[in-house]
């Protein structure tokens, strides 16, 4: 699959490329936070249906990717999970990469059953998605099959690193061995092998690595140490990552990474500054320019606009 244009670290960074962005708008609809025209829809399932798709309606044209967050959906049941589908398709048709965030993980034969849900790209996958969020604690065995579905696939992984979450400490952080290593390092190490397993043409792997904006030294540290490895970076904006922060996360031609922002351009109507905006939509737009405006601004991503 080396070389080919089905590589997921190729196809996502020429998506980079061709939006001038690493921007990913994350899709994680709560209810209380839905304008009141989706609101008076009345079923939960279909209102996160068509809230999510006037969300990519808006952002398609801006950025090469969105992450669904399942759990939001989940929480509904079945009726949510076949909203999740519908949302996944739409965004797939309007020439959007997706990020599945499910974060799974199990036993190698029950990793496989997951692998292959959610990322067989072929017309009889049931979910056909470009990603998927993968936690690593099961080892080395539950991430096979992962790989191996994803290269099958032209498809990619994005495996816990350092998570955004305060709590990332408690384990992440915990020193192993004599050396002083952290369990986090010894995750990305194990992720830079993964990725080397199939460099694309892009320079990058189709595994990548989940590492938080809230964690700008570590950004910076695990750059260096995985560079074959995209990053899937969250945290930015609702979660207090800056566009600054995020900046150790690209590398000098502002790729090797996406930035995830979910509820500070889903729910941008809610923020004070655009509380004129009449069109909730419209505010939507306008916080996702700016995020894009900032992100250019203060990181190497700005390269990719020249
Ligand atoms: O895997 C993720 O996307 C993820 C990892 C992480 O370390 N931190 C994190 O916030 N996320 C997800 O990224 C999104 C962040 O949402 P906002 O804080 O609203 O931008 C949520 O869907 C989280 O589940």
């Amino acid at each position: 699959m080396k070389n080919s244009p089905e590589h997921f670290g190729d196809r996502l960074t020429a998506a980079i490329k061709n939006k001038k962005t690493p921007l990913v708008v994350g899709l994680d609809p709560r209810w209380d936070n839905l304008p009141d025209d989706i609101k008076s829809i009345g079923n939960q399932a279909e209102a996160f249906e068509v809230f999510c798709k006037a969300i990519i309606d808006v952002v398609a044209d801006k950025v090469p990717a969105v992450k669904p967050q399942s759990a939001f959906f989940e929480q509904l049941g079945p009726a949510g999970v076949v909203a999740l589908g519908r949302v996944t398709e739409y965004a797939r048709e309007k020439g959007l990469l997706t990020i599945m965030d499910a974060k799974r993980g199990d036993i190698g034969s029950t990793a496989t059953a997951y692998a292959k849900a959610y990322l067989d790209r072929s017309e009889n996958g049931p979910w056909q998605c470009d990603s998927l969020t993968v936690n690593p604690y099961l080892g080395d065995d539950s991430l096979t099959p992962f790989c191996d579905v994803a290269m099958e696939n032209g498809a990619g992984i994005f495996v816990l690193a350092k998570t955004s979450n305060p709590g990332s400490k408690t384990f992440q952080e915990k020193t192993i061995g004599a050396d002083g290593g952290k369990l986090f390092e010894l995750v990305a190490d194990h992720l830079q092998m993964l990725a080397a397993r199939n460099i694309g043409d892009s320079g990058f792997g189709f595994v990548g690595a989940v590492v938080g904006a809230t964690w700008p030294e570590e950004l910076v540290a695990l750059r260096k140490r995985m560079p074959n490895v995209i990053f899937l970076i969250p945290g930015f904006g609702a979660q207090g990552g800056s566009a600054a922060d995020i900046a150790g996360g690209l590398n000098e031609h502002g790729l090797g990474g996406v930035i995830n922002s979910s509820r500070g351009i889903i729910f941008a109507y809610e923020r004070p500054e655009f509380e004129a905006i009449v069109n909730w939509q419209d505010a939507v737009s306008l916080a996702a320019d700016m995020a894009i405006g900032q992100i250019a601004a203060d990181s190497n991503a700005g390269k990719l606009r020249l």
